[in-house]
């Protein structure tokens, strides 16, 4: 047997131990716990991971003292509770392990807190625990709102969400469940469509609401959108169009004091390159400049497809109400009026980004991956170009395939199918940079923008993610069966052989063809991008 079948036996092996210890500790009529933490001490042993065996230590200290006594009621609450508190990170630990064994310590101590999942249906409650430990979020099972409650105001430990069953929540709980979403973000799953039980939600302070049967990926993007730092959003970018240089500085003070990232153009003629350059969030317009007016600039820029989705908002001393309506029919979107109180603007600037992010991520995002979809990429592609040849910098392409896909399918359902195609586009996003962009070409083909990045450099990097992926575990239905699965690629470079987006993708597919010829889970580089093998 190979390393990664031995350690995929002994991981399975380590999560069902974990798993028969939890389940003994919270059934009261259970009285084989000893049997299961014994099992978990011979498990543990063949995966001797420092975390794994200080968690272990601490389990077994709570738990020794009792360990001739058979029934639970006689292990106190807390120590019962602690115990929850080390299981779950022991499966975190696990989960993390089973993602992406090529992890150190370290990465495991910089992981994600725990979420709290309250829901009356059992069989349900153990499904997500397991969907979300597969995407990194270890969690702890209650089993009532006071249980919740009580988890988080006694635990030391950060709970980032809770997913909480609407059947949990009586109308008399509003004042409790708000205080309770200050302290943590609450996801309301529920049977109910109707918009008096979505409105009790919003009150409640609730942060999503998905109505059941669940769709996991949906809950799994809720819940990463609720934990990911404000810190990581990259910050909204905003493009000031001012002819006075004056004015336009008092503006970038106030806008990048509020931590958005500003670009002045002075020149509105130059309108097109600072929007392939800087892509804005949004664009701040001034209504009279001497070189063309805010409005017919508006048009020129509503008249490109590429530009169509950015907001414009006026900024302008411009009171007559007629004119700026006239400025909104012309393409724009807002009209702010001079002299404004700097709090006033960055608000007013702040909610126009970001609801035109939202909408801008619906309409460019593809909803399993979260990656951009195929129209997005190639846009993104023709950008890229455009901005390498104008700054004569390098561009590399990658076309990435899950190998013998129709098989996973085949032996695993779809759903799982579809698991996998995530947790790569995941592993994709954790390893590139931000400024590369990822995309999902088709099923489970992925497209892969590296601007600045000669291929020799990226083959390396792509190597280690395709090495990680192939160790990566992947849970069929039946929780306890795993399997791995493979990508192949074909990565080309930008070069004045390749006149447009068609023959760059073209290069990049002719080598992933190369790859898969060449017996997969391997990267080829386009014969006419470099001389390297
Ligand atoms: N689960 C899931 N499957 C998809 C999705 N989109 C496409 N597929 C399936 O992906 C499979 C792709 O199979 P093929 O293109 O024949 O190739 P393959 O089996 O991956 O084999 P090679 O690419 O030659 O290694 C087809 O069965 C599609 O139905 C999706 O979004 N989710």
């Amino acid at each position: 047997m190979n390393n990664s079948i031995l350690q995929a036996q002994d991981t399975k092996e380590l999560l069902k131990a974990v798993i028969k210890l939890r389940n003994c500790l919270e059934d009261p009529l259970a009285n084989t716990w000893q049997s299961a933490l014994n099992d978990l001490e011979q498990a543990c042993k063949s995966l001797p991971e420092p975390p794994i065996l200080a968690l272990m230590n601490k389990i077994h200290h709570l738990l020794s003292p009792y360990i001739e006594n058979i029934g639970l009621e006689n292990i106190p609450g807390e120590i019962i509770n602690d115990c929850h508190i080390y299981i779950q990170k022991l499966e975190e630990v696990i989960a993390i392990h089973v993602m992406d064994p090529m992890l150190t310590t370290h990465d495991i101590a910089q992981s994600k807190p725990f979420l709290l999942i309250g829901l009356q249906d059992k069989q349900l409650t153990e499904e997500i625990i397991h969907q979300v430990i597969y995407f990194g979020y270890p969690s702890l099972a209650c089993h009532s709102l006071h249980e919740i409650i009580q988890k988080v105001d006694a635990s030391s430990t950060i709970y980032s969400a809770i997913i909480l069953d609407t059947e949990y929540c009586k109308k008399e709980d509003l004042q409790t469940l708000k205080e309770l979403s200050e302290k943590v973000p609450i996801i309301f799953i529920s049977h109910h469509h109707d918009v008096a039980s979505r409105l009790f939600a919003v009150q409640a302070g609730g942060r999503g609401y998905l109505v059941s049967p669940l769709e996991f990926t949906n809950l799994i993007e809720k819940i990463d959108q609720i934990t990911t730092p404000t810190s990581e959003r990259s910050p909204y970018r905003i493009l000031i169009v001012e002819d006075s240089r004056t004015q336009a500085k008092v503006i970038r003070k106030h806008l990048e004091k509020a931590g958005m990232i500003t670009e002045i153009l002075l020149d509105p003629l130059k309108i097109n390159d600072v929007l392939i350059e800087f892509q804005p969030d949004l664009i701040l317009l001034d209504l009279y400049m001497p070189q063309c007016s805010g409005v017919d600039l508006a048009k020129v820029i509503r008249q490109q497809d590429m530009f169509v989705g950015i907001p414009i908002v006026y900024l302008s001393a411009e009171e007559d109400v007629g004119m700026q309506l006239t400025a909104i029919r012309g393409g724009g979107d807002d009209f702010l009026t001079k002299p404004i109180v700097p709090q006033y603007m960055i608000d007013a600037i702040a909610a126009r980004a970001a609801r035109s992010r939202t909408l801008r991520a619906e309409m460019i995002m593809d909803s399993l991956t979260e990656t951009l979809n195929h129209t997005r990429i190639l846009e993104q592609l023709e950008l890229e170009i455009a901005r390498a040849k104008r700054n004569k910098t390098p561009l590399s392409f990658a076309m990435i395939d899950i190998d013998h896909f129709k098989l996973i399918n085949d032996s695993h359902g779809h759903p799982v199918g579809d698991r996998v195609i995530k947790g790569l586009a995941r592993l994709l996003k954790q390893r590139l940079r931000r400024s590369d962009s990822i995309g999902r070409y088709g099923g489970e083909e992925f497209a892969i923008i590296l601007p600045q990045t000669e291929p020799e450099t990226f083959y390396a990097k792509l190597d280690e993610i395709r090495r990680g992926f192939s160790k990566l575990l992947h849970r069929s239905s039946d929780p306890l069966i795993e399997f791995s699965a493979t990508f192949s690629a074909g990565l080309a470079k930008f070069n004045n052989q390749i006149h447009s987006v068609d023959e760059f993708v073209q290069a990049a597919d002719k080598a992933l063809y190369e790859a898969k010829a060449k017996g997969r889970n391997c990267i080829v580089l386009d014969g006419k991008s470099t001389l390297l093998p």
